[in-house]
């Protein structure tokens, strides 16, 4: 069916008697395929009406070049020419508060539901509730579904109905869960005939939205099955290619969490599922405590007196730290906007426990950097790393830069790749004494907790 849209731009009311239409409002799901919200949006009757809104509230505070910004920009690009051909339909691209732009949606269609897929991030569920009650005022449903995760929120819990704050008891009921139900994959293909036939909707180019394109780009998910076989053995060498780099195609849902886990299960890569499974364990973690990403999940390492020395930080964010695989691993991320997650460990390690800087800096330097930034898994790896999390390692752990070093880039393949001065007079003494710096940071931390 074609329907004409009232002029976009205009606000007018909904009283004319247009056939009702259904919106889909991609977010973190930028495919069309295994695609939850939208399948049932298909399947929901009336023509659908595809809608990505860029979100002031999420890009104000990004860099103009942001990688992630262009990465969806043109994935909404390859979209749009998904929807056109073959199925003559669109995308329509709004940038503004989403109220705003339903606001105008509700004037501008006659809107019988609005589907959607789960977004659990606190920013996220506060603006998806402003909707939900602002069509309500319009007497339209707001539908959203499962579609990030295979198990979201309260799915996998304790006896008593608690979260679990501990991985591998978590890890072990969402495999029984998962080995009972296995009903998360979908079954139906999309109605596509149902798409809206109407290819003149709304667009914008990247300066439209006040963005330019970043030279750094996100590479693709690795294909295949025969890296997964070597992946257990190779996933902790920097050096390697070791792992699936499908992080930032998870966070924006250009790969399905169905498709993925369901392959790697089928290939017998039971550590990799396991890597998986932190991704969905961390997710819970933060529905069920979203005051983590301000405060420590242990509240008595609040305590702790983080010397936050505004000069070292830069070294550490510069890659300048004198100790080679932080400073490699920070120069990767600068670059590139991925970092190894060894060295993810060593690098946050080395800012909390060598320099005595705030998890919370770091957490944030990497949520502006990674491609693959994540909010849950980011603030629930760095507090692991602090010792103040959930299932945290112990805060005597203190990763030794130069053993890491030793024992995963013993070639120096992976240090000398992004370190092109280590033996030049350009690159930097260790900003601080390793033996040392253990010292005062377990005394810090010993005198933290022995104040709570
Ligand atoms: C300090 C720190 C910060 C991190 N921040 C993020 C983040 O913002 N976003 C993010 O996705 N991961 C984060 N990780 C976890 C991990 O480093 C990355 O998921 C991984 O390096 C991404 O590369 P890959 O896709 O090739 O991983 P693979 O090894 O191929 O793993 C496949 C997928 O499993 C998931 N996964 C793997 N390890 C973890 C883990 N420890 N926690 C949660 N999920 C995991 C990811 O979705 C990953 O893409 C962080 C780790 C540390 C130590």
């Amino acid at each position: 069916m074609t329907i004409q849209p009232k002029n976009t731009q205009a606000v007018i009311s909904r009283s004319d008697n247009l056939p009702p239409v259904t919106i889909f409002w991609f977010r973190r799901d930028l495919r069309l395929e295994d695609n939850t919200g939208l399948g049932k949006a298909l399947a929901a009757g009336h023509p659908v009406v595809p809608i990505f809104i860029f979100d002031p509230n999420i890009l104000d505070g990004l860099p103009r070049d942001d990688a992630r910004v262009t990465f969806i920009f043109d994935t909404l690009q390859t979209l749009k020419s998904q929807l056109r051909q073959p199925h003559g339909s669109n995308l329509a691209l709004y940038h503004g508060q989403p109220a705003a732009v339903f606001e105008q949606l509700v004037h501008s269609y006659s809107i019988a539901a609005v589907y959607a897929n789960h977004d659990y991030e606190p920013y996220a569920r506060q603006r998806d509730a402003q909707i939900r009650t602002l069509l309500g005022r319009h007497r339209i449903k707001f539908l959203s579904f499962k579609d990030h995760v295979l198990f979201e929120t309260s799915e996998i819990v304790k006896p008593d109905n608690q979260p679990y704050v501990v991985y591998t008891p978590y890890m072990r009921r969402w495999k029984t869960v998962w080995r009972e139900k296995k009903s998360c994959a979908e079954t139906t293909s999309p109605n596509w005939g149902n798409l809206l036939k109407h290819i003149d909707l709304p667009s914008l180019s990247l300066a439209d939205i006040g963005f330019k394109r970043s030279a750094i780009r996100v590479p693709a998910a690795r294909t295949g099955h025969a890296w997964l076989h070597d992946y257990r053995d190779t996933r902790d060498f920097p050096a390697c290619e070791g792992t699936s780099r499908l992080g930032p195609h998870l966070r924006f849902g250009t790969v399905g969490i169905r498709k993925i886990f369901h392959e790697s299960e089928q290939a017998g890569a039971e550590a990799f599922c396991n890597e998986l499974i932190w991704r969905e364990f961390f997710s819970q973690i933060l529905w069920h405590f979203p005051h983590t990403p301000e405060s420590c999940f242990k509240p008595r390492f609040e305590h702790i007196a983080w010397r936050n020395d505004e000069s070292e930080f830069k070294y550490w964010c510069q890659g300048m730290t004198g100790y080679p695989l932080v400073d490699a691993g920070m120069r990767q991320l600068n670059q590139t906007g991925f970092m190894h997650n060894r060295v993810r460990m060593v690098t946050a390690s080395f800012l909390c426990k060598h320099l005595l800087i705030d998890w919370r800096w770091g957490e944030a330097y990497f949520a502006e950097k990674l491609l693959d930034y994540e909010m849950a898994s980011n603030v629930g790896n760095w507090q692991w790393v602090a010792g103040c999390g959930v299932d945290a390692a112990p805060y005597f752990r203190i990763f030794n830069p130069m053993t890491q070093a030793d024992k995963f880039d013993r070639d120096k393949r992976y240090i000398g790749a992004w370190i092109k001065d280590l033996n030049a007079p350009s690159y930097p003494q260790p900003i601080v004494e390793h033996a040392w710096a253990r010292k005062r940071c377990l005394d810090a931390y010993r005198r933290a907790l022995g104040a709570s």
